[in-house]
């Protein structure tokens, strides 16, 4: 199909109030569409069906679900469009740096009382769109950022979700399985050799031993790389990509992605104090951010699952960027608020045309 009929058809999918999920894998142009045909809120709790799961952060076995056999599925190759991008000045918010900072501070405490090692605060920022138009966004998203998942997400009783997440949480094929441990942020500069300090490498060593963890069980032979640097638009991050055979009887979508889910790069170790620690005090409900999402194919068989980073909610004009990142004992308040900020400019440059 042509790709200006394809984004008409989801105009008007929109227009009429009827879910819709377009995305793209990393590296591929292609892009899938799947246009659900009524408004029901289908749910999956086995992931043995075809379609797109999109699981909240808190995952209780429950994630929702646009069934292929539901929907009217289309794909076209992306139609690039240049974008400019330009770094965009944020309106200072001191109240939110204080917050957010003083926060941290407190996550510096209990990590140093050894109540955990790692743990992901995130917070988010809104900001009014002028000019919004879902053909505009899907240009932007899709062009900007090839290297990544990118997607919208749409049902008249969850709104607009839309991102570029950088991170896989577990691509399966038949018996293989991929996923990384990816932790660790910088700005991208043309500089090399790209250096990383000891709170990054620390950071990110504590991710690639707790998802190797959680896979012996399943797992009948595991792969791990060493640490390399990984591009997304204008950040650099750690990334060690882990491969492997899945034991047979053993492993099947949803125990995996149950076993990974939330990895210490969205919610820390140990898993559950983190977990606690983060609905205690993050002070807001981070819905689909950091939670999972992506197509399923061939009953579970072949499926690309996703971490919802670099995330927006899109609901009557209104964006609210999600953005977060791990606290360690050698974090500072200061510098874990600009990457936060670092982190926005992803979702803001997709949305500059409409503020
Ligand atoms: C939590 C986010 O990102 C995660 C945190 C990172 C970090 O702390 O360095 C890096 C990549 C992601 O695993 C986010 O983008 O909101």
């Amino acid at each position: 199909m042509d790709f200006h009929l394809l984004t008409e058809k989801i105009s008007k999918q929109l227009n009429h109030n009827l879910p819709f999920v377009v995305y793209s894998l990393p590296q591929e142009d292609e892009v899938s569409v799947l246009l659900q045909k009524n408004q029901e809120l289908f749910t999956l709790t086995e992931m043995t069906q075809n379609g797109f799961v999109f699981s909240p952060f808190e995952y209780i076995g429950n994630a929702l679900f646009i069934p292929e056999n539901a929907s009217e599925k289309i794909s076209a190759e992306l139609a690039k469009t240049e974008v400019e991008l330009t770094k965009l000045a944020i309106a200072e918010n001191s109240a939110g740096q204080k917050e957010y900072t003083e926060t941290v501070r407190k996550t510096i405490e209990n990590i140093k009382r050894r109540k955990a090692n790692k743990i992901v605060l995130s917070r988010f920022r809104e900001f009014q769109l002028n000019n919004f138009s879902v053909e505009l966004l899907l240009n932007r998203l899709f062009s900007t950022y090839p290297t990544a998942f990118r997607y919208i997400w749409y049902h008249p009783q969850t709104g607009m979700w839309c991102g570029a997440t950088p991170e896989i949480l577990v691509q399966v094929k038949k018996d293989s399985f991929k996923t990384m441990a990816l932790a660790g942020t910088q700005p991208f500069t043309n500089k090399v050799p790209v250096v990383w300090g000891p709170k990054e490498l620390d950071e990110q060593q504590l991710v690639t031993d707790a998802i190797t963890n959680s896979l012996q069980r399943v797992t009948s032979v595991l792969k791990v790389s060493n640490p390399h640097t990984h591009r997304a638009g204008s950040l650099l991050h750690l990334r060690t990509d882990i491969t492997g055979i899945l034991k047979n009887g053993k492993a099947t979508l949803t125990t995996i992605a149950a076993a990974l889910h939330p990895t210490p790069a969205v919610c820390g170790t140990p898993q559950k104090f983190a977990k606690e620690f983060i609905k205690e005090n993050e002070g807001y409900d981070r819905e689909f951010y950091t939670g999972f999402l992506g197509p399923i194919q061939e009953n579970g068989a072949t499926a690309s699952l996703m971490v919802n980073l670099r995330c927006m909610k899109i609901v009557n004009n209104t964006a609210r960027i999600f953005v977060g990142g791990g606290i360690t004992i050698g974090s500072q308040p200061s510098d874990e608020w600009q990457e936060t900020q670092n982190k926005m400019q992803t979702m803001l440059q997709v949305l500059q045309p409409m503020l």
